[in-house]
């Protein structure tokens, strides 16, 4: 192949999200991709950055493979997911016109367990299976009945009450034992599932029996049963080895133990392997992912692999590369690979919005871009968890700005959302005007809000009584509450009874009403109490903070707002199905991209998310990082970073102070070094340049602006007034516990991690009276 290959403009997807290349007219392949495209026939790890043209540069790859006379049908690639699949088959056929009569296979991964599982029915080894595979709504509900019955007296209530977070734990417990290959047991204890919790194991155990005694498999099970049946058996491994002289596999830093033991099968001895991906992007450690499989497993399993990088992002521009980089150089353990903007890249306008009420700050952004010609399609608003999107969501719907709301029901089928709204409809007096059905509905929803510790039945049973009348509850409930009960149940009975007489008589605006129907309830420390998990405690409580916020914004009566939210409904129904801006987690948006993306929450309170107990530090806020790092890299033309007021000192709480990560992302010299770079872009200059810098530059900053051969001086006194960081290099000594490695940069403090493998935290501020730096 000669060099600088011009290839034709991609016509990949048009959907929302999708990379859209319409602007590029011919392109250049850069030495790095060509670099990739030519080499042996050998073992290779790609290590690729956001928006690098991997594709692109596969496709070319696979080709070349082909013009040196590779097999097609011995060529191999595997795909994430199913859109990736098409989207490379795509790529393959634009790249290569009608030159190739034949195509070699992209398959995603469960495609290509499923062929080996048919391989293995008609071998006799695995027992065939009949129908569809299972869905996810057939295992809930298997889950579900498994659960009511396997249940101990105990939690039979809880589980009644909570039956999507109970599904939901012991789906994951089935799944990551899949993806894992370990023991029950030993994935119970490494989700830390609460000790009492420990029939889900037996709930999962009975599921896979009702599952082989129907003989139906899910898709999980795809790629679990087959690589059992090769462990176990070497015959076996024989058949499906040495199928292939070239196996190609996408997204590989998002690999889990199930898949790369796969790999490992199919490949055998004869399959020359490569992998792409980006360990920085690592993001689905809850599906067993790790970081691990791509940095060191990979090289160790498949021998001595050739090491390539793709370093180039056409995505976006300077700016948004310098910020990327300094974020993600504080996780430690990574592969030294930063990424840069490419020449032909266009820049990407970054703004940072300090301060204020964040969503109507955002409110406004957004109609600043679409007044100006926006389109809303173009567009995505990202966040860490989803109680983040309740308050945007209604916002969007109150100012009528379409939205599309990615996984999730939205807000106004929110539980939490409902439940405020029973409170207001008891407050305002609508609720004597509903009819009695209607009424019992709310009112067992306000029994359980906060859960007033009744069984179900009676709980409903109760709602029915109280539903005949059409006032005075609160006085109705107490004369209820019979002196047989638990002293616990009645003091609930009686907290909720008086609260209940209380909100009608109440006047101010129906956040006060929300507000102290809150304390006196002590709702929170109820939701808490009554969650399965931290997470879902955390999602419960910012809901009702979220929409408690949003009533604060509106400043309307119980009344008014209870209107307000039948519009929404309107609105909300009226705009189903229409596209509109995204909303989505930062989780979501794996190979996506958008030109407009904006990130809500670069708080303490969501970035880093808060951890749930047991968790090792260190490993959390690098997962963090990523997940950060993932979501700003996601922009093209323009990044919104909406933060609390930077260098605030008063801030208390989490959620008033910047997330650590901005301060990391070194938002000054990144803007400052990009804004220079993306101007002498615009006069296409190539000569070495000069950069005049008020501030100190960074390491990250001189190694950017080296590469673009441009000079700068540090501001000599700045340099010198600064105390040595001795957490920046990479040995340490301390003066009595002896040597160790900087393994963490922890906002005011690092960790270091001594020869006989402790680990300790050390503040910054008196780090540099007891440790000598190493260098490194
Ligand atoms: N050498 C190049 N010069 C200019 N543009 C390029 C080059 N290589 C790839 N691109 C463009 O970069 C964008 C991303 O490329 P491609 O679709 O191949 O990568 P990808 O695999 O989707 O990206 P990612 O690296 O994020 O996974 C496309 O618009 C593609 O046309």
């Amino acid at each position: 192949m000669t060099h600088h290959v011009l290839i034709t403009p991609s016509i990949r997807g048009h959907e929302p999200g999708f990379p859209n290349h319409h602007h590029q007219a011919s392109m250049q392949l850069t030495e790095e991709q060509q670099r990739i495209i030519q080499s042996g026939f050998e073992h290779s790890v790609i290590t690729a950055v956001a928006g690098s043209g991997k594709t692109t540069t596969l496709a070319h790859r696979i080709h070349h493979l082909m013009d040196q006379g590779h097999d097609p049908r011995r060529i191999l690639i595997l795909m994430f997911n199913r859109a990736a699949k098409e989207d490379f088959e795509r790529k393959l056929r634009q790249v290569a016109g009608t030159h190739y009569r034949e195509q070699p296979e992209v398959r995603t991964y469960h495609a290509m367990g499923l062929r080996l599982y048919q391989r293995f029915i008609r071998e006799g080894v695995l027992p065939a299976f009949v129908g569809q595979v299972l869905s996810d709504q057939e295992i809930h509900f298997q889950l579900w009945q498994l659960l009511r019955r396997h249940a101990p007296e105990s939690h039979q209530d809880s589980v009644k009450r909570n039956k999507k977070e109970y599904i939901e734990l012991a789906s994951r417990l089935l799944d990551m034992s899949k993806t894992s290959l370990l023991p029950l047991q030993t994935v119970f204890e490494q989700l830390e599932y609460r000790k009492e919790l420990a029939f889900l194991i037996e709930v999962v155990n009975s599921f896979e029996a009702w599952r082989k005694s129907h003989s139906r498999i899910s898709f999980a099970d795809m790629l679990y049963e087959p690589v059992k049946c090769l462990q176990e058996s070497p015959d076996l491994v024989k058949l499906v080895a040495d199928k292939m002289d070239v196996i190609l596999v996408d997204e590989y830093q998002d690999t889990n133990e199930i898949q790369h033991l796969l790999l490992r099968y199919i490949a055998g001895a004869r399959a020359r392997v490569t992998v792409v991906g980006d360990p920085d992007q690592t993001i689905y450690e809850f599906r067993g992912a790790q970081p691990e499989f791509i940095l060191n497993r990979f090289a160790e399993e498949f021998e001595s692999p050739r090491e390539f990088t793709l370093s180039y992002t056409f995505r976006y521009g300077h700016k948004v590369a310098l910020l990327a980089n300094h974020l993600i150089t504080h996780n430690h353990g990574r592969k030294d690979l930063l990424c840069r903007s490419h020449k032909g890249t266009p820049s990407t306008d970054v703004n940072v919005l300090q301060g204020g009420d964040e969503t109507r700050q955002l409110v406004l952004q957004l109609g600043r871009l679409l007044n100006g010609g926006g389109e809303p399609e173009d567009i995505a608003i990202l966040f860490r968890v989803w109680s983040q999107a309740v308050p945007v969501e209604l916002a969007l719907l109150a100012h009528r700005i379409p939205y599309r709301i990615d996984g999730d029901k939205g807000a106004l089928a929110n539980r939490e959302v409902m439940h405020i709204q029973y409170v207001l409809e008891m407050a305002s007096g609508r609720l004597g005007m509903l009819e009695e059905n209607k009424r019992a509905e709310v009112l067992a929803g306000l029994l359980r809000f906060p859960h007033v510790g009744l069984k179900d039945d009676t709980l409903r049973e109760l709602a029915h009584i109280l539903a005949q009348h059409d006032a005075h509850w609160g006085d109705q409930l107490l004369e209820w509450i019979p002196d047989s009960l638990h002293a616990l149940q009645k003091r609930k009975l009686k907290r909720t009874a008086q609260a209940w007489s209380l909100l009608p008589k109440m006047k101010g605006s129906a956040a006060d009403i929300v507000r102290f129907y809150i304390d006196d309830t002590e709702l929170f420390k109820t939701l808490e109490e009554l969650a399965l998990t931290h997470d879902t405690a955390d999602e419960r409580i910012n809901n009702v903070l979220g929409v408690e916020h949003y009533l604060a914004t509106l400043n309307l009566p119980s009344l008014e707002t209870l209107q307000h939210f039948d519009e929404l409904r309107r609105l909300a129904s009226a705009q189903k199905q229409q596209g509109g801006v995204t909303l989505s987690t930062m989780h979501r948006t794996k190979g996506l991209e958008w030109p407009v993306v904006m990130l809500i929450g670069l708080n303490e309170q969501y970035l880093p998310y808060s951890m749930r107990g047991g968790e090792d530090i260190v490993d959390h806020l690098q997962a963090e990082r990523r997940l950060l790092y993932v979501a700003m890299t996601r922009a093209k033309e323009a990044l919104y970073l909406f933060t609390p007021t930077l260098n605030d000192k008063t801030a208390l709480s989490k959620d008033d102070k910047p997330s650590r990560f901005v301060k990391e992302a070194c938002m000054d010299v990144s803007m400052a070094v990009g804004e220079f770079l993306d101007q002498r872009k615009q006069t296409d200059a190539n000569d070495s340049a000069h950069y005049e810098s008020g501030q100190r530059l960074t390491p990250i900053a001189t190694r950017y602006l080296d590469w673009h051969n441009v000079n700068y001086e540090q501001p000599a006194q700045a340099a010198a007034s600064e105390p040595e960081q001795i957490w920046s290099g990479d040995r340490v000594r301390h003066s009595i516990l002896g040597e160790g490695e900087v393994i963490a940069d922890l906002d005011d403090a690092f960790q270091v991690e001594f020869e006989d493998g402790r680990r300790m935290n050390f503040s910054k501020k008196s780090a540099h009276l007891y440790f000598s730096s190493l260098g490194g």
